[in-house]
């Protein structure tokens, strides 16, 4: 008896791929091949004894075993545990006959997709988008912007001018590129250091410094803390610190523009810290099952606040997650703003067109402290920060690439600098003239009809005013 179990094993399999018909395995004399046959059984083919049916359910028969007896029977067992199936809700799953348990960690870390090398040269084979000299010195512009007014705002707050800021030094790339590469409909449900989207949007450097600055002029009325920047105009959901909220707000805004028909999706940005909680897995899961057009964006930086990625999971990061959860997803070199416009522009067209969540993760760091709050020295090495910031830093990459294009000057280079910190000086010194809201707007805009603990809050406050005017500015006197 001649039996090749591989070529056997081949054609089985071949069969079921094409989804042709029944698959029979004929026994022809001390030659044993699968054919596929269709009804009716041609008249010169007897019926096979064993034969799958289209659900492939395996009937193995037992002349077929005893022709094949002895050594080969065990090795055909195998091959017909390999491709009988179990019809489960969610797909088929195939049977093995070998306990195997899955691997807590892939052999080899999922690879970083990346166009600019360090020095700023597209790497060979880049399978980017093409950007013009126009959208690229917009983002340099903007990726210089939002240094700068890192730098000064948080000066500013050294000084005692505003209460806190944070910076997002080390993801100006991230901020800037992803933002080029949407679409102003797109909605975005920000954590707190994306500043630089609303930026890339249109949102003033005057606008900056009224919210930071808590006056009047401020879309938020002086209610939040600085840097909880929102614009409706922008389509920038206002900024909640509570880590991680406004991933499954994003989820439920996408399946509203994809009930609606609309050709936008959300994007919701978010650090590695906020993958550390429910709402990140609740809101991938239900994206996923109603396949809402979402994209996650997670900053992996490194660290949420004083915790570095070691102690909040073993994954291999956050990118393995999605496929855990059936949600597309890449990883990308946070620091190359070329690949992150790339990615993104590819998750949209995904995200709208075929309705679905994408999940991406830009690695990254946090090269500047948490906030104003913070010391980072206390809890991380010098030399580590150091050479984040210079030797992989985003906006000096994207900068040599532009160079290398001769798009970019230094000459353009001076007279960006000093023209943005010009208006940085002039924002600060404007928003800090501009009157405070008026205290009454504390108890505004939250009810139609305000309950009554508000009502007795407005009214201590009021009494307590009255009672002690040196303790409170002069903007806080009644009436309001
Ligand atoms: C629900 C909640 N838990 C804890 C905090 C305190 N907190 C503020 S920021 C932060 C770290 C978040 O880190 P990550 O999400 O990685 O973002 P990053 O600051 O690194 O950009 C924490 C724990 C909070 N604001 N909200």
């Amino acid at each position: 008896m001649a039996f090749c179990l591989t070529k056997a094993k081949k054609l089985i399999y071949n069969h079921l791929k094409s989804k042709m018909g029944s698959l029979g395995i004929i026994n022809h004399g001390n030659w044993t091949h699968p054919v596929s046959f269709s009804h009716p059984i041609p008249q010169n083919l007897k019926k096979p004894d064993t034969f799958f049916t289209n659900n492939t359910t395996l009937f193995a028969s037992r002349r077929f075993e005893s022709i094949i007896a002895g050594k080969h029977l065990d090795s055909l067992r195998n091959v017909f545990d390999e491709i009988e199936v179990l019809n489960f809700p969610g797909g088929k799953v195939k049977f093995t006959s070998e306990m195997k348990f899955l691997s807590e960690s892939p052999e080899e870390r999922i690879h970083c997709y990346r166009v600019l090398d360090d020095n700023g040269q597209p790497t060979v084979h880049s399978n980017s988008v093409q950007i013009g000299e126009e959208v690229a010195v917009k983002m340099y512009n903007d990726m210089v912007t939002l240094q700068l007014m890192d730098s000064i705002f948080y000066e500013a707050q050294r000084q005692g001018r505003i209460s806190f800021y944070l910076t997002t030094i080390g993801e100006e790339a991230i901020n800037i590129a992803s933002a080029a590469a949407l679409n102003i409909d797109d909605l975005i449900f920000p954590q707190y250091r994306e500043a630089g989207v609303l930026l890339w949007r249109g949102f003033s450097l005057q606008e900056f410094a009224n919210q930071c600055f808590g006056n009047r002029d401020d879309n938020g009325k002086g209610r939040q803390m600085p840097i909880h920047y929102g614009s409706k105009k922008h389509n920038y959901f206002t900024v909640a610190s509570t880590v991680a909220t406004q991933i499954s707000h994003a989820v439920g805004a996408a399946y509203a523009l994809k009930m609606d028909g609309r050709d936008a999706c959300t994007v919701t940005y978010f650090g590695d810290g906020g993958t550390s909680t429910g709402d990140f897995h609740a809101a991938l899961n239900f994206a996923a099952v109603m396949e809402a057009p979402v994209i996650f964006f997670c900053r992996n930086n490194g660290w949420a606040i004083s915790t570095p990625v070691s102690d909040q999971f073993r994954s291999d990061g956050i990118v393995v997650r999605g496929q855990a959860y059936g949600v597309r997803s890449i990883r990308v070199d946070g620091n190359d703003a070329l690949a992150i416009f790339s990615a993104i522009q590819a998750a949209r067209r995904m995200a709208i067109g075929e309705s679905r969540p994408v999940l991406i993760e830009a690695l990254t760091y946090r090269a500047g402290h948490h906030s104003t709050s913070d010391d980072s020295t206390k809890y991380r090495p010098v030399h580590e920060i150091e050479w984040w910031r210079v030797a992989r830093d985003p906006v000096s990459r994207f900068k040599k690439w532009i160079e290398s294009n001769g798009w970019w000057s230094d000459e353009a280079e001076f007279e960006l600098r000093s023209s943005v910190r010009k208006q940085l000086l002039h924002a600060i010194q404007v928003a800090e003239k501009v009157e405070k809201p008026a205290i009454a707007e504390i108890f505004t805009d939250v009810y139609d009809v305000p309950p009554a603990n508000l009502c007795e809050q407005e009214t201590l406050l009021r009494e307590t005013i009255k009672r002690h005017p040196q303790d409170y500015p002069s903007h806080f006197q009644f009436p309001l």
